[in-house]
This record gives C-alpha cells, structure tokens and sequence, in this order.
C-alpha cells in the first residue's frame, strides 16, 4: 500500500476518533454492503432476446458512444472490467431480455437452464444475481399494457413471463446462496386522461395475485414491485402509480421498489425510506438521476445521492434494504458510467458513516440546531475522501481517478475494436 495514502488515513482516522467514529470498523460495515450493478447500462437496454427490437416502455437511451457489448460474453467482460475499478463484492441485475441461449425461446417460457452461464459465471465472480421480468421491448406489449391488458390472452402471456422469471430468480438465490430480488416492473399508462382509472388497476392486482400466488423460498428469491408517476406515452396516467404499489406491496409483503426517477421532479425518495421502513416487508432502491424527468442520468454524488446515504445509515435500514442502481448514458464509455454511478453510490454510504450521527441526534433532541447545523456543515470538509483511497487500496481497486485510464485502456483494446 501507498505510504500516503497510510498517512492520510491515519490522520484522518485521528480526526474522526475525536468524535467517537471508529473508521476500521465503519471500513468494515461498508465491506458488507452490496449494490446490484444493473446489466443493462452495458448495452442501452437491448438484451439478446430480440435485438432488433427498439426499446419500448416509455424509457429511452440517448447516445451513440461506440463499444456497446452485443454478446452475453461481451457483457460479462465489460462487466468485470467494471468490478474491478469498484471496492467490495456486490451483485449483477439482470432482465429476462439478457437471456443466455442458443434456443430459440419467448419470455412466457423462460427457465433457469436459459440463464445457466450467468449462474456459472456469477458463482466464479463471487457475485449475486437479482432479476427483472422484462415486460417492455415486445411486439405483445405494442400498445403499452402487459400485465393490465384488456385482452386476457396477452395479460395471460405476460403473467406467465413474471411468473417464469420468479422461478428463474429463485435458481439464481439458490445456486449462488444469496438472495435474489425479483423486481416486476411494467410500463402500463395511457398517453392522455383515461375515461376509467380504476379498470386496469384492478386487473393489475388480479394479474399480481395470480403471478405471486406460488410461495418461494424467502432465502431464495424476495419480490419486489416498482411505481411510477409516468413515463414517454403514459404522461397522464400510469396503472402501477405509487399508492397502488405501496398498497399492494403492504397488503402483500413485497419488497416496494422506490426508483429516485420515478416522482415528481422535486419530490425525493430519501424523504420516504423511514416512514416506509416503519410499514414495509423492506425496500428496493433504484438509486438513478432523474434531471427534470425520468432521464435515467448516472448517478452522481449530489445532494439526494447523500441524503439516501444518510437516511440508509442513520435509520439503520441497510438490513432492509437492496440497493439496485438503474440508470443508462450511452453518450459516454458505459464502463465508466457504472464505475461512476457504483463508486459514488458506496462513497456516498461511506460519508454517512463518517457523519457524527450520535451527536447529531443528541443535539436534534436537546433542541440546540445550532450544534446539528454546525457540525453537519464542518464535516462536509472532513477528510472522507482519504478514508475512501484507503479503502479502495485495501481492496485492490484503483485509488481516485486512477481507474480512468484502465477504461480508457479497455476502451482501445477492446470497445473500439467491436466496431459499433
Ligand atoms: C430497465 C428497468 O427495468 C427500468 O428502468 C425500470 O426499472 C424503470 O425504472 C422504468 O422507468
Ligand atoms: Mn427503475
């Protein structure tokens, strides 16, 4: 290890031990916290079901950064590129669309044997495994309803594409014994104001209940089900908005799935996890960067990014709560767009960490603000970037913007080699 970057820590460590915070041990809390890097910033969304098949869903990707991986293969190595500039061990989220498969098969009769080489790959990486159904980017879904469809012969295919998928989650958490999120999503909206609001909110939870009905194994597989305020083409109204899913998933005993996108653009999700931590079976974050829509921009370390930290570590939710990332740039490397999202995401938890929460909240109580203001404002200048090169040293990764240069290395040898 750098002699300086021993030195910072050192006398950052000195520093923060002055206010009661044991640096090595918070080191090794955050060792234990896994992000579930999504798939799907590797190649804009497309899968390898139906490439030719334009994204759909009310989502886009705009950008044409050159290297996009086109193969599971491609994906992987992209993927453990990635891995190796972010400290720890975390997890990969997958779509029913990333597929692994020379068999020709449609999303109703997906298995677990057509994932088998992200299983594999997954078990010798060390990593998790979640899951999606991916109910979007298909002919059935032309019309932007799957799982609220008028017709029964298309929701039928779509519930059992979800219920095919939650098998498949619960492979996933079996062979690799880490627990899979199974997180169902769909994009259900009308463009402009629906004559009836209540019709397809109603056959939503019917298809729920039919998707949900076989119990799983818990260490196996958890379900999760994600709202939305709206999306491209369902402005006015989206079936599974926030209240229906936060019923539901309390009703029910599904994880909910908060994604930072998915709300008015100044509402944010920070401001939600303890009233929901006090109700729910647990959360599900899609942690992303809506900039004055559901842009999906890569997260960066901005005020809310801090604020999911802080209210994660100083409720002490991080037991019951997964942490997804979903966002997608492809007018940059998309390598450096998970290293970028990933490495803030665990810095930011880091930072709370740091925060003299006891005094704080000593302070709040005792109703001197002037000592919460004080101190929170002085610690934003507290060495935490020093206890983070430590920590990404000790964990073999490159420390600061280092890792940049083994993209852009990978960028030549590799993603400009692909030719697209
Ligand atoms: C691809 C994801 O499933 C999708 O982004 C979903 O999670 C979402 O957030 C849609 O807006
Ligand atoms: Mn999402």
């Amino acid at each position: 290890m750098q002699q300086t970057t021993v030195n910072n820590y050192e006398a950052a460590k000195q520093l923060y031990a002055k206010h009661g915070i044991d640096v090595d041990r918070v080191l090794e809390r955050l060792a234990q916290i896994k992000i579930s890097m999504h798939c799907w910033q590797g190649d804009d969304v497309r899968g390898f079901l139906n490439r030719e098949q334009d994204l759909t869903g009310g989502i886009s990707v705009t950008g044409n950064y050159p290297g996009a991986a086109r193969t599971p293969d491609e994906l992987r190595a992209d993927l453990e590129k990635a891995f190796s500039l972010i400290p720890g061990k975390h997890k990969v989220n997958l779509h029913a669309i990333y597929v692994d498969t020379d068999e020709k098969v449609e999303l109703d009769q997906l298995e677990p044997k057509h994932f088998q080489k992200w299983v594999d790959w997954a078990a010798e990486q060390g990593l998790g495994l979640d899951f999606n159904p991916t109910c979007f980017s298909h002919e059935k879904s032309s019309d932007g309803f799957t799982l609220s469809h008028p017709d029964p012969e298309i929701r039928r295919f779509w519930i059992d594409h979800c219920k095919a998928s939650r098998k498949i989650g619960a492979y996933f958490g079996e062979q690799l014994g880490q627990t899979c999120v199974t997180n169902v999503w769909v994009p259900d909206g009308f463009k402009d104001v629906p004559a009836d609001r209540l019709a397809p909110r109603q056959r939503l939870k019917d298809a729920l209940d039919e998707v949900f009905a076989e119990e799983l194994n818990p260490a196996h597989n958890l379900d999760a089900v994600e709202s939305k305020l709206f999306g491209l083409g369902s402005e006015a109204y989206v079936v599974g908005s926030h209240e229906f899913y936060m019923g539901y998933g309390l009703r029910n005993n599904k994880l909910i799935c908060l994604d930072a996108g998915h709300f008015h653009p100044t509402e944010v999700i920070s401001n939600k996890l303890s009233s929901l931590s006090l109700f729910s079976e647990g959360i599900l974050l899609h942690v992303s960067r809506p900039m004055r829509w559901d842009s999906d921009h890569v997260v960066t370390m901005d005020d809310e990014l801090i604020d999911i930290g802080r209210e994660l570590v100083r409720g002490d939710l991080l037991g019951k709560t997964h942490i997804g990332l979903d966002f997608f740039d492809a007018s940059i490397n998309r390598i450096a767009a998970w290293v970028v999202g990933t490495r803030n995401t665990v810095k930011s938890l880091l930072r709370a960490m740091l925060d003299p929460i006891d005094a704080l909240k000593k302070a709040e109580l005792e109703g001197d603000y002037t000592t919460r203001l004080a101190l929170t404002e002085e610690f934003k200048s507290y060495p935490f970037g020093a206890v983070w090169d430590y920590y990404c040293e000790k964990h073999g990764v490159p420390v600061r913007e280092e890792w940049l240069s083994e993209v852009k290395a990978y960028e030549r040898d590799v993603l400009l080699k692909r030719g697209n």
